[in-house]
């Protein structure tokens, strides 16, 4: 990545921080990234994690930017897009919204073209993010290879032609981390329970998923072999796998993934309206 390059977040909060995290370390010693945000603490929480500058309100130098990040609620995108539209020149517009369609987005940016809708997660923070991305017409390439290698810098990319499938990726790996998480919390609530200590069962739980995700990424067989190799027939894997099934463990994910990306065309539609 371009060292010099300047980028402005508008909205510090969680998912910011998680790229703010991953980025920091790559830009030379954070200086060129700032932060604007209303609320006070989360741009002192950033300031002295990263050491990145800071802002209340959009300024002169979110308008010198190169790239400025939309890392806001969708409910809050569109006061923020007017807000900064005055603003833009041009600059390449990253959004990070999850439903929040780039045709709205334009809109509200007074016709602004050059916007990248993205959907990042926030294992970006340890440099293990991955990231859906969809261009707009109006975006040379050279603002596609710098959109890449700002979310490359933090993770792998996925270019999407289609920009309605964010929403899908949106489902997969934006609300991913949490699913698996809630997956480890269920792991580690079962080791207490059945005696192991809260370290024993942390550690446990998590090199678990670590290490076979691990080797899904670097096997050349489906994941279907690879579970099937855990299962010894008659075993203890099968019992578990039983028991998941009769409770429709798979079904249930495959469910709420559907009800995520909904959510995703529905944020859209309910913050997308004139
Ligand atoms: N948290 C996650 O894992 C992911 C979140 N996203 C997207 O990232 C966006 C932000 O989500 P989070 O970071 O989780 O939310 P958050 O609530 O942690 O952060 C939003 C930040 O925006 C600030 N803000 C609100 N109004 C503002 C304004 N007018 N000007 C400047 N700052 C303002 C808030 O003070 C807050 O710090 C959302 O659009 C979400 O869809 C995308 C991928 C993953
Ligand atoms: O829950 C949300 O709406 C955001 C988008 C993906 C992850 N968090």
């Amino acid at each position: 990545m371009q060292t010099e390059m300047k980028i402005s977040f508008i909205g510090g909060g969680n998912m910011a921080a998680a790229l703010i995290g991953g980025l920091a370390g790559r830009l030379a010693a954070g200086a060129n990234i700032h932060v604007v945000d209303i609320n006070a603490d989360a741009l002192a929480r950033l300031a002295q994690r990263f050491g990145v500058s800071s802002a209340h309100a959009i300024d002169a130098q979110v308008a010198a930017s190169d790239v400025i990040v939309l890392a806001v609620k969708p409910q809050q995108m569109r006061e923020v897009a007017a807000q900064l539209a005055p603003h833009l020149g041009k600059q390449l517009v990253l959004s990070i919204a999850a439903g929040i369609r780039g045709a709205d987005l334009s809109r509200w940016l007074g016709g602004h073209g050059a916007i990248v809708r993205t959907m990042p997660n926030t294992p970006a923070l340890v440099g293990r993010g991955i990231t859906g991305m969809a261009a707009l017409p109006g975006v040379s390439s050279e603002q596609r290879n710098a959109a890449d290698a700002i979310l490359k810098a933090v993770g792998d990319t996925v270019w999407l032609d289609d920009e309605t499938l964010i929403d899908p990726v949106t489902a997969v790996s934006g609300s991913g981390p949490a699913y698996v998480f809630y997956f480890i919390e269920a792991m580690q609530q079962a080791a207490s329970e059945m005696g192991l200590s809260a370290e024993q069962g942390r550690r446990l739980a998590i090199a678990t998923f670590t290490g076979a995700a691990e080797l899904a990424a670097q096997s050349d067989e489906p994941v279907s072999v690879l579970r099937e190799r855990v299962t010894s027939k008659g075993g203890t894997t099968y019992a578990a796998l039983t028991s998941m099934d009769a409770s429709g463990v798979k079904e249930a994910i495959v469910k709420a993934m559907h009800a995520a990306a909904a959510r995703g065309r529905e944020l859209g539609e309910e913050f997308g309206k004139d």
